[in-house]
Formats: structure tokens, sequence, C-alpha cells
């Protein structure tokens, strides 16, 4: 292989996207991985880093550039961490998540499926129901916006394209109150200071929005701010401090106090009502949630008598989306809020053939299995990590008919998938649903059926 080294130059033509939407150059077989380049351009690009097997670019000049390519919108985007691929215009983006599925699918886990085009947005912005701002103080005031990429520096943001309209607002609203209040900001080095984060979250229509202050200790010195913010907002139906002593990089700590109005929101999904308290997950993008939801529930094509399992259900979305369609629905769920929560939801939506069980899947549905529950569906949602080995393994002992597989990491996705297949399962084609435009971040769909 060639020797390359740091500061030499190349002249090359990139090939294809790492899964982080970076662009790869290859000398002879060495990869270069260079951001915000484009597949098909051919580019001048510096090493700045060389590892053994790989090396990382930057790119000084673009001698032939991509059609696909456009300026980033964001006047952000080169210094903030949140959005990667701002540089593709949204067909190049949509390609680049089929492609990185495919890569998943079939090159690591050599499944040899179809991968369907990614279901995109019809506008690719402002599409964020729950924005979390770190906080910090810096040269005499409070910054709010999101992290540099790999820091925990800010950049201090005014607007950003992803989240919604009104969260804007809020943030902006709310960081000059925070100037003007003096509110002690929360130091991650010392572990000291008041306010770790800003929480917004608001539902789809924005008539309820709820604001979560994340502390660092129970002092509540928001009286003031949250009498400003009803005033001006009042589609803000909620105001919550969340108390997280510890030195961690996890958001919320376990205890929530109400400060303002109810602990939750609610919201509404493919016609059914949801409460979201602020410790439980909710998807962040609602119009490509419903369309999620709808490949998932066409993929179970219920008959209406089936015995369902949706694991690692949140609040109870899948499933209570299904429960018109199915004889009984078994929800399991981790974190405690989201199973009162789902519980909640099913009275909500007058479901009452669901129940939803506190714990790990992995142990829940050993339990189950043990109990003599036998599902025909199961629905399968796990966190990037994937799904725990010993849930995978109660899995193939119980053999459902068949297994929706909704996932939001391609890498576990697809070692998940191999081992099914290898337990006797087919694999459908698996489809991309952009739920993340403007970052790397890939989520899909995919059913399982027994051979
Ligand atoms: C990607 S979210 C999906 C939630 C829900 N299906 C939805 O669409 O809103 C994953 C969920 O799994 C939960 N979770 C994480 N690890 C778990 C485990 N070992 N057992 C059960 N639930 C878990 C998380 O708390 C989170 O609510």
């Amino acid at each position: 292989m060639t020797a390359v080294t740091k500061n030499e130059y190349y002249t090359k033509t990139v090939t294809d996207y790492t899964h982080e939407g970076m662009g790869v150059v290859k000398v002879d077989h060495y990869p270069i991985f260079v951001p915000d380049v484009l597949v098909g351009e051919e580019i001048e690009v510096k090493v700045i880093k060389a590892n053994r097997k790989f090396g990382f670019g930057r790119v000084k000049r673009f001698i032939k550039p991509s059609a696909n390519r456009i300026d980033p919108p964001c006047p952000y985007y080169y210094q903030c961490g949140g959005c990667q691929i701002q540089t593709l215009n949204y067909a190049e983006q949509l390609a680049f998540k089929k492609g990185t599925m495919d890569k998943s699918i079939n090159r690591m886990a050599g499944l040899g499926k179809d991968i369907n085009p990614a279901v995109g947005m019809d506008e690719p912005m402002y599409y964020r129901n729950k924005s979390q701002i770190p906080v910090k103080f810096n040269n005499g005031s409070v910054e709010m916006g999101f992290y540099k990429p790999r820091s925990h520096d800010i950049v201090d943001i005014e607007h950003c394209l992803i989240q919604k309209e009104i969260h804007n607002d809020l943030m902006v609203f709310i960081k000059e109150l925070l100037n003007k209040e003096k509110v002690s900001v929360y130091d991650e080095a010392m572990h000291q200071g008041l306010l770790r984060h800003v929480i917004i979250r608001s539902n789809n229509d924005d008539s309820e929005v709820q604001v979560a202050f994340v502390t660092n200790g129970r002092k509540n010195v928001f009286t003031d701010i949250n009498k400003a913010i009803i005033g001006t907002f009042p589609m803000v139906t909620s105001i919550v401090q969340n108390i997280n002593p510890e030195k961690t990089n996890v958001i919320f700590g376990d205890r929530t106090d109400v400060l303002y109005g109810e602990d939750y929101i609610t919201d509404t999904l493919l016609g059914k009502k949801f409460r979201i308290r602020a410790r439980s997950f909710y998807q962040v993008n609602h119009e490509q949630t419903e369309k999620l939801y709808r490949k998932a529930l066409e993929a179970a094509d219920l008959k209406g008598d089936e015995i369902i399992i949706d694991t690692y259900c949140g609040i109870g979305t899948i499933g209570l989306s299904a429960t018109d369609h199915a004889g009984k629905i078994i929800g399991i769920e981790v974190v405690d809020s989201a199973v009162e929560d789902a519980r909640e939801n099913a009275r909500l939506n007058g479901a009452e053939n669901a129940e939803f069980h506190l714990g790990k899947s992995e142990e829940v549905m050993k339990k189950l299995v043990k109990e003599g529950v036998k599902p025909d569906v199961v629905f399968v949602d796990p966190p990037r990590k994937g799904c725990h080995p010993e849930f995978l393994e109660a899995l193939a002992e119980v053999r459902p008919e068949k297994i929706i597989y909704v996932s939001c990491n391609p890498s576990t996705l697809q070692r998940d998938l191999k081992y099914m297949n290898e337990q006797g399962y087919d694999i459908s084609p698996v489809t991309p649903v952009d739920m993340f435009p403007q970052t790397n971040h890939v989520e899909g769909v995919v059913a399982l059926e027994l051979k």
C-alpha cells in the first residue's frame, strides 16, 4: 500500500460516503475521509491525519464540483456539530441514506436484500419537536446553542434550521431572561453552578409546549423567568425542573418538579392521543413518524385478532397505533415515566386490550415466554445499540410469525437481522425513512417473516 503521509496533497475523485457522511477518496487502496465533499466530485485534498489503515483530509480545491452540491443554508453549519450533510441537496441526502443502509445490510451482513428508496420529507427543515440545548457561561454572558463536533464547546446560536420555529423563538427569549436574571450556569469542569440544559418540546400544532430546566441541584430560581415565558408564549402549558446532580453526559436526572401547568404535553399521531412527559422518549419528527409507523403497520398486515408485543415501546406509540386492528398489545419499556405515560395513553385512547410492562426487554421477554405468551407479531424499536442478545434469543425461541424491526442505526440493525436470518427468518427489503434531514442519522423499517 502507498505510504500516505500528513500534509501531502492528492487530486482524486470521491467514490463513496462513510456512515458519518464524509466523502471517501482512495490513494491506491488507502482510504482518506474528507468532510463536505460529494460522491463524483474531483477534488484536491490535503491529508491532515494519516493513521495506519486510513486517513483524514481537508478539501483544498474543487476541480469538478457535483451538480448535487449546494451552499449550506445554515450560517452555523461549519462550526456546529448538529448537522453533517447540508452541502448535499435533498435528493443526494436521501441517496446517501439509502446507500448507508445498503452498505450495512448487503456489504456488512451480506444479506443480499433490496433497499427501497428513502422516504423523504416535503420540506426537510424546521422539523425537530424536541431541542436539548446546553447552557454555558462565556465572556460574561450566557450562551445557548449546540455542541461543536466531538466537543462540549457550544456554538452560540440564534436560529437553528432543523428545530421548529417556536423552539427558536423560545431559545432566544429564554437566553435573554437568563442573562437578565443572572442565573447561575453549570460549569462542567468544576461541577459547579446550577443550570445545565434547557429542553423544549412541542406537539405537532404547537398548541402545547413544554420547557424543562435541567439543574445541578434543587434550587428554584425560575419564578420570574416562568412568568415572562407564560406571558409571552401562552402555548407553553408545562414548565418543569429536572434535577441532575451527577457528573455525567446523561441529560436528565431522576427527579422532576412541576413549576407550572402539567408535567406533560399531549400530541396526536395517526389519530391517537399521546401524553408525553419530559423523560419519556418521543420521536422528534412528527411528519416522518407517521410515515414510519404507517410502513410498520402495513408490513404487520394485521387481521384483527393477533397478540402483539411492542418492545422498546417508549410511551406506547407503535402498539397503540395498532390496537384497533389487534387482539392484544403487550408493551415493554425500561423507563418508568414512559411506562406510566403508555398506560395513561392506553386509557386516553380507550385501548382496553393493551398492557405495559416496566423492565428490560431482554428480561421481560424471557419472563413472558416462560409464562407461555405466544405473540403473532413483535414490533422491535431499540435504541442505537440495537437489541440485547438475550432478547433476540427469547424472540428466536418464541418464533412469532412476523417481526417488524424499526431501527435508528444501520450497523446494529444488520447485526440483529443477520442473527434472526440464521434463526429462520426471511428479511424483506428495508425502507429507510428520513427522520433526521440535514444530519447523517439513518432510520429504517423492515419486516422479518418465519420461513
Ligand atoms: C428508539 S426508542 C423507541 C420508542 C418507541 N417505540 C417510539 O417509537 O417512540 C427506544 C426505547 O427503548 C427504551 N429502552 C432502552 N433500552 C431498553 C431495554 N433494555 N429494554 C426496554 N426498553 C429499553 C428507551 O427508553 C426508549 O423508550
